[in-house]
């Protein structure tokens, strides 16, 4: 019969202190599934450039999904329960927690420190002790490897010391007391076949770095533990030096018994204690976790960066069979506290650091791969099932399909290697996966979600425990062989000395609210290379075959095998180097072309209200066109010099087409100013540029005849200020530019003063009519600046005349104000320039404009521009076409 493998997720809940994106990434759709959606940060929000190929919104399935809310007592019963009742059944189980750093694994298997929150390895303990109450064996059999039964030594008889080795624990002081008050004990009893005696044996073991060493195993310090126990230890800044040393792998004999084609293999002088209850197995895994954390790296010690491992061995005999050890099985309850999943490149981690995180990656990599060839074989494996008719009498030839089934890669990693028996053999397994939702760490917890997806999709056959032969030999002895005793192995020996590496720990441990004393201390840990093969032989079995020529074949294997590793793990690192390059490179790509296209668009745009000054310019000069122009290019001098703040308003209030704010009127345009302001990326640039045609700042103003206004005009007139323009129907012309600033009287431009020489239309009569006189009297001078050639020519001249619109109206409001054609508007203001450097009177007086008001009514809509424009094409057309005529006729 083939089960499923169980995974199980379990949400983290979130608390208050955390920093954590709004909401959650992952949505519980029902008990068995969730949704994971990529959370949109706006502020970082690059998923198009992602180098992740994680998918933004995807569906994983479990077999339960468990609320944050869920309680450690139930998560425990529905998920490691079933694994407990099968162990004392005499069913193998494996349990093991998958997730990122700060998940909730540890607090998942060991809990935490409330009452009611004990994780599911102390209510294993707990249960298993409550359902053998009564019922403990004599221990008179121990179990060794992975299904061997052997005569117990004498001294495993003896309860275990709580503390086996002094070392540590008198360090901290954390185990000289008696164990934490029992106030969370699971009260969960298992109903067992009572027919049976159960002896309970413990043992810890960590994978860290790519090796396995025992947590229980005696740790030597050199440092002599001072006298005096006070904190902190030890002293005169000499570090506590304790070492241990890696333990190798080895197949499981099949002198063990095992019924797998595969053998297993098992930890070779893992320590082991009989337990004889609850409080002693809990008091052991503390001082294995005690350990663990001191072995623990140095830079992130809150976090666990190796796999522990407890297993728990049960060994059940039948009662009326106690003397026959054939009748004996073992069972084993492996409980697997997974190192943090998190990735090299996002860790950040360098040197030994670096190293560290590439083992762990290394192991739960190819736990992956092991997951990931095992249902690809299981798959053929029943796609070969299906199909009826195969072979010689309809019938499938597992052979054949076997054969064709793919090699699963336990032995790349110690991690599989060690759970090869679990995958292999004949156990169960559940696979938890421990996700933090708020966590920014989507990409990682998406992989553990693909991860654990996989794991379930793969299935195992269980069988029984297989009952064992057990050699009728002395105590201590396995088949002739002298059992090594299991001892810690200390610096003097020469054996171990050349493969060592230390490390400085510093270790604090609270005081956990008990009324105890914060403990801190510097140790020195020496971890010690696993002996080479033949330096634990003692430990092999007589039937383990030595061969040299498969030991060499082996060391290749493994070597070729690091090689392997090592280049997958440099074309990791060197492919996410690659996408962030790309990723960087394509940024500064696209950041360049936004560039480009922002300063072509500025140009265009510049060019387009050059262009449209330019026609605002040509309307003036052909007097179609009332209102002040600039005239830039009809300017001599460019002063070069930049714009006051006031002079820059004039000029703003030149292009302003809309009514303006506060003005109360309504317009269908906007307001060219505000356009240019608010739209254009120019806004606000073209103050600060120097623009040639800002360049030219009108000093003085002439008002000149021109020819009859359009409503625009009219419309611009208003805006000038000049209070007679309005009555007068004459458009104000700025005829002349000259040095920005000042007038020559030292006043600004649009003084009071000047304005308090404006006088009212109705009392302009008399000097209309002195304007009109002046002008009439300059008609001589205007008449000589007309090229000889031309003035030679009446009909030339009248004509001329005529195209201009010669039309001399007085209407200024003092004599200063005329009106001229174009033409004689320049000459006039050559003439009136030149008159000016010379210091003499100009001929024409100046008016000095106003300084023009923002806000005030329109200067003129584009529209008007369009009609004006339109109207002096058709004229100069008209005249061109007279001219031509004329002169033709002549
Ligand atoms: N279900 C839960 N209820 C309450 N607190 C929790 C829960 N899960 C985790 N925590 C708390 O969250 C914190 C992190 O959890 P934990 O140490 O178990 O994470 P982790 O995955 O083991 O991290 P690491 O891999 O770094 O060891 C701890 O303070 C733990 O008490």
């Amino acid at each position: 019969m083939l089960i499923a493998r169980k995974a199980y997720l379990r949400i983290r809940p979130h608390f208050g202190e955390e920093e954590s994106p709004s909401s959650p990434y992952l949505t519980p759709l029902s008990d068995t599934s969730v949704r994971m959606t990529d959370p949109q940060d706006p502020q970082h929000s690059r998923s198009c450039y992602r180098s992740s190929i994680v998918q933004p919104s995807s569906i994983y399935t479990f077999s339960h999904v468990f609320l944050p809310n869920t309680t450690q007592s139930d998560f425990f019963t529905k998920t490691t329960l079933p694994l407990v009742r099968d162990a004392l059944e005499g069913q193998n189980g494996l349990l093991f927690t998958y997730g990122v750093t700060n998940s909730g694994k540890t607090y998942t298997v060991q809990g935490g420190t409330e009452e009611g929150t004990a994780g599911i390895l102390p209510r294993t303990l707990d249960v298993l002790f409550n359902s053998i109450e009564g019922l403990h064996g004599d221990g008179k059999y121990r179990p060794v490897r992975l299904h061997g039964i052997e005569p117990s030594d004498p001294t495993d008889l003896k309860p275990p010391q709580v503390t086996p080795e002094p070392s540590l624990a008198e360090v901290f002081g954390s185990l000289d007391s008696p164990a934490e008050p029992e106030f969370d004990i699971d009260p969960t009893i298992v109903k067992v076949d009572r027919n049976y005696e159960y002896t309970i044996w413990i043992s810890y073991a960590e994978v860290y770095n790519e090796k396995v060493y025992d947590l229980l195993a005696s740790v030597k310090g050199e440092s002599n533990i001072p006298e005096d126990r006070s904190f902190p230890r030890p002293l005169a800044g000499k570090p506590l030096l304790l070492s241990r040393q890696a333990l190798p792998l080895r197949p499981s004999p099949a002198s063990d018994g095992n019924d797998s084609d595969i053998n297993g293999k098992y930890i070779a002088g893992l320590r082991q204690f009989r337990v004889h209850s609850a409080f002693q197995a809990k008091a052991l895994v503390k001082l294995g976790q005690l350990h663990r954390r001191v072995f623990g790296t140095l830079a992130n010690r809150e976090s666990s960066r190796s796999h522990g491992m407890v297993i728990i061995k049960i060994v059940k005999g039948h009662r009326g069979e106690k003397d026959d050890p054939t009748s004996l099985q073992v069972s084993r309850l492996t409980l697997i506290d997974l190192a943090g999943s998190e990735r090299t490149k996002h860790t950040h981690t360098t040197g030994d650091r670096l190293k560290e995180a590439g083992n762990i990656n290394k192991s739960l990599m190819v736990l992956g791969q092991c997951l990931e060839v095992m249902r690809s074989n299981q798959r053929k494996i029943a796609l070969s099932l299906s199909h009826e008719g195969i072979g010689k009498d309809g019938r499938v030839d597992t052979r054949d399909v076997k054969k064709g089934l793919a090699l699963v890669p336990f032995r790349h990693s110690k991690l599989t290697e060690v759970l090869m028996d679990y995958f292999v053999g004949d156990a169960r397994a559940v696979m938890i996966v421990n996700v933090n939702p708020y966590d920014t760490g989507y990409d990682e917890n998406s992989h553990v979600m693909k991860f654990a997806a996989l794991a379930r999709e793969v299935y195992i056959t269980p069988a029984p425990a297989p009952v064992r032969r057990v050699p009728t030999i002395g105590p201590g002895k396995l088949q002739g062989t002298k059992i090594k005793e299991v001892g810690p192995l200390t610096l003097k020996d020469p054996e171990i000395a050349p493969h060592t590496s230390r490390r400085k720990v510093t270790i604090s441990i609270a005081g956990h609210g008990n009324g105890k004393k914060a403990s801190e201390a510097i140790l020195e840990v020496l971890e010690q290379e696993e002996p080479a093969d033949g330096q634990d032989e003692a430990n092999l079995s007589d039937d383990d075959p030595i061969n040299p020529l498969v030991d060499a074949l082996f060391d290749e294997v493994a070597d070729l095998r690091m090689q392997l590793f090592e280049a997958e793990m440099r074309c990791a690192v060197i492919e996410a180097e690659t996408r962030e390059e790309v990723m960087h490179e394509m940024e500064e790509r696209m950041r360049s072309i936004e560039q480009m296209y922002s300063r072509r668009l500025m140009a265009e745009l510049e060019q387009n209200e050059m262009k449209t000054d330019a026609k605002i310019d040509m309307l003036h000069q052909s007097g179609l066109f009332g209102s002040p122009v600039k005239q830039s290019h009809l300017d001599a001098v460019d002063v070069g010099s930049s714009l006051s703040e006031e002079e820059q308003d004039v000029e703003v209030s030149l292009i302003e087409y809309g009514p303006a704010e506060g003005s109360g009127e309504e317009s269908d345009f906007p307001s060219r100013a505000s356009r240019s302001l608010s739209m254009s990326p120019l806004a606000g640039k073209r103050k600060k540029q120097n623009h040639p045609m800002k360049k030219s700042i009108v000093e003085k103003r002439r008002f000149i005849p021109g020819p009859p206004m359009l409503p625009s005009d009219i419309e611009a007139a208003q805006l000038t200020e000049t209070k007679g323009d309005d009555d007068l129907g004459i458009a104000p012309i700025e005829v002349a530019t000259t040095e920005v600033g000042e007038d020559e009287s030292g006043d600004e431009y649009a003084s009071e003063s000047e304005e308090d020489d404006w006088a009212p239309p109705s009392a302009l009569g008399n000097k209309t009519l002195k304007a009109k006189a002046n002008v009439v009297s300059l008609l001589p001078e205007i008449t000589n600046h007309v090229p000889k050639s031309l003035r030679k020519n009446a009909q030339v001249s009248n004509l001329a005349q005529r195209m201009d619109g010669l039309l001399l109206q007085a209407g200024g409001p003092d004599d200063s104000v005329v009106i001229v054609p174009v033409k004689q508007r320049r000459e006039l203001v050559d003439v009136d320039d030149d008159e000016d450097k010379d210091g003499t009177e100009p001929r024409l007086p100046i008016v000095k404009k106003k300084k023009r008001q923002l806000g005030k009514n329109p200067v003129v809509t584009a529209e008007a521009i369009d009609m004006a424009t339109y109207a002096v094409e058709k004229r100069v057309e008209k005249t061109a076409a007279r001219t031509i005529r004329r002169l033709g006729g002549n």
